[in-house]
């Protein structure tokens, strides 16, 4: 890899116009939606996520900005907002196609997610990608004052923290992956892997959910970018690798993300919360048991491994029709990628086959909306469930599982929880399943439907302490408050860490 010290020496410019934002936040999407209201107006909503929530009052309490891309094609757009100042990086119809759609959602999405679809390998959508991220690096550049903080988001944008170095290098820059990041053998397969890693290595620090995706990365900087790395095991929140590149010190890191656990506790306490879950439970026809999956309409969160389980489980007499009912709430998603097309109809058929076996007349086992469902009409869902199923094949986390436990004070309410989420490791009380497995699926399925009432109480209580004592802040300060401690030499950086040298991608595996 070229230094980025020695490039950044000869590459930048000293002319290069700076901003005046301490805190930059760079992500593929602004940190607000566009509505236009009947009247013709037009209003920009906060978005919903928790990445928002977390970071909106680190942005107001300095000068901070948001660079990212309104959602919208061919779009001009550059919204106010009070206390943020954004910079809209506008997508071409060609460029969403290219770079979203093709590059992030049909190359690295499958391929960051175990290859369970196969990844499309596509040269004018890397090309795209790189024009799509310089872009992102050149307004990045234009917003930030000089030594800012910089915070770059997600695999749409792994390109960023190299070129913004190289424009920038008095920036410090952090990097945070929010999906898991492969093993070796599959991001071998990515003909530009050398290129992301390399990409990826212009951050001071560079964070994963899990431990397990910073030590995948570390093997790769050492094999493909030939750097010096250490080689003990990364923990969480602590112990951090290291790659040497050059004269710069990047670490690596474990922040797993939450969610703003306190508001969703608070408001699932609600009087009007509480009614309209027991409204709920009646217009589903007061069931003994009420099911709940939630999720953007993705191969990845294995909505067909809970139908095909629940269908078994209805099969076998295991689960009645008459005292069940599942709700499946689904964000369209990703609409005009291939994948996303074909996943939507074999769900669709899987609904209509189980409720055409199972249900009767005005009582259909699955009720299935392909919709958004309003913030408070969602916790109120929680509520109601006495199953969630949450059953990704694979999840950099899933902030689900942990809304559904940060809404149930009343210690009501089971989680069936895929093991490979990331989740995972932290709610360990859950009842955890291989979705691979399909008896161990229907197994947990059934123990959380059969649980005591103690036994319930004893384990939502431990995800209970473990959901709301880590929220979003917390693991926004871990990875800024991280970010911004950072040693400037090597000498100290390294202090007490053995290194392993790199080998040259010619040099095959070192391992
Ligand atoms: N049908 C839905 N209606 C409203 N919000 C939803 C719906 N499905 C998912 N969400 C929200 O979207 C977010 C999904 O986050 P997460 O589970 O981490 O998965 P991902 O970011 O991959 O979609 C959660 O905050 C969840 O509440
Ligand atoms: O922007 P979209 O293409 O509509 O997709 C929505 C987001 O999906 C992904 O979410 C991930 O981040 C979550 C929070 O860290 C995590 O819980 C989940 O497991 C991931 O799938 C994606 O990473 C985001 O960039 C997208 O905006």
């Amino acid at each position: 890899m070229a230094e980025s010290g020695h490039v950044s020496n000869g590459g930048t410019t000293a002319e290069q116009p700076k901003g005046d934002a301490q805190f930059v936040v760079v992500a593929n999407r602004l940190p607000v939606d566009k509505e236009v209201l009947p009247d013709g107006t037009v209003n920009w909503k906060r978005s919903p996520g928790g990445l928002v929530t977390a970071l909106e009052p680190i942005l107001r309490a300095q000068t901070g900005a948001w660079v990212g891309w309104s959602g919208i094609a061919d779009s001009d757009d550059n919204p106010d907002i009070e206390g943020v100042e954004i910079y809209a990086v506008p997508l071409s119809t060609r460029e969403i196609a290219e770079y979203y759609e093709g590059f992030s959602n049909a190359t690295l999405w499958p391929l960051y997610h175990d290859v369970i679809v196969k990844p499309e390998y596509h040269r004018e959508w890397w090309n795209t990608y790189v024009e799509v991220n310089r872009r992102f690096a050149e307004k990045t550049a234009a917003a930030a004052a000089e030594g800012a903080i910089v915070w770059i988001q997600d695999y749409q944008l792994q390109l960023v923290p190299k070129m913004l170095r190289m424009l920038r290098p008095d920036l410090k820059i952090g990097f945070f992956l929010h999906i898991p990041f492969p093993p070796v053998e599959l991001f071998m397969q990515l003909p530009w892997r050398t290129e992301i890693v390399e990409g990826l290595l212009g951050a001071d620090l560079i964070g994963f959910h899990l431990p397990g995706g910073a030590q995948n990365f570390l093997f790769l900087a050492r094999r493909l970018a030939g750097q010096a790395t250490s080689k003990g095991s990364v923990g969480v929140r602590s112990r951090f690798g290291v790659v040497q590149v050059g004269f710069r010190t990047v670490r690596v890191g474990a922040f797993p993300i939450s969610i703003d656990s306190g508001e969703l506790d608070a408001n699932s306490r609600s009087k009007q919360i509480r009614n309209r879950a027991l409204e709920i439970r009646e217009e589903l026809g007061n069931p003994k048991t009420i099911m709940l999956g939630v999720d953007r309409l993705d191969y990845t969160k294995g909505i067909d491994v809970r139908l095909k389980a629940l269908s078994e489980l209805l099969a076998e007499k295991r689960i009645d029709p008459e005292q069940t009912v599942m709700v499946q709430l689904a964000t369209p998603s990703r609409e005009r990628v291939d994948s996303y097309v074909r996943m939507r109809a074999g769900i669709e058929q899987l609904v209509g086959n189980i409720n055409g076996a199972y249900g009767s007349v005005g009582q259909p086992v699955i009720q299935y909306l392909h919709r958004p469902v309003p913030r408070d009409e969602l916790i109120a869902f929680f509520v109601a469930a006495d199953v969630m199923l949450v059953t990704p094949l694979r999840d950099g986390m899933n902030l689900v599982a942990k809304e559904y436990v940060a809404c149930r004070s009343d210690l009501g309410g089971a989680l069936v929880l895929s093991e490979f989420t990331g989740a995972a490791a932290e709610l360990r009380s859950a009842y955890q399943a291989n979705p691979y497995d399909l008896d161990g699926v229907k197994d947990a399925i059934v123990a959380a439907v059969e649980q005591t009432q103690d036994e319930g109480r004893r384990r939502m209580r431990a995800l209970r302490r473990q959901v709301l004592t880590h929220n979003v802040t917390k693991w926004a300060e871990s990875f800024l408050g991280t970010l911004s401690s950072l040693s400037e030499t090597a000498a100290d950086a390294n202090r007490g860490v053995h290194l392993v040298d790199g080998g040259s991608e010619s040099s095959g595996r070192d391992e």
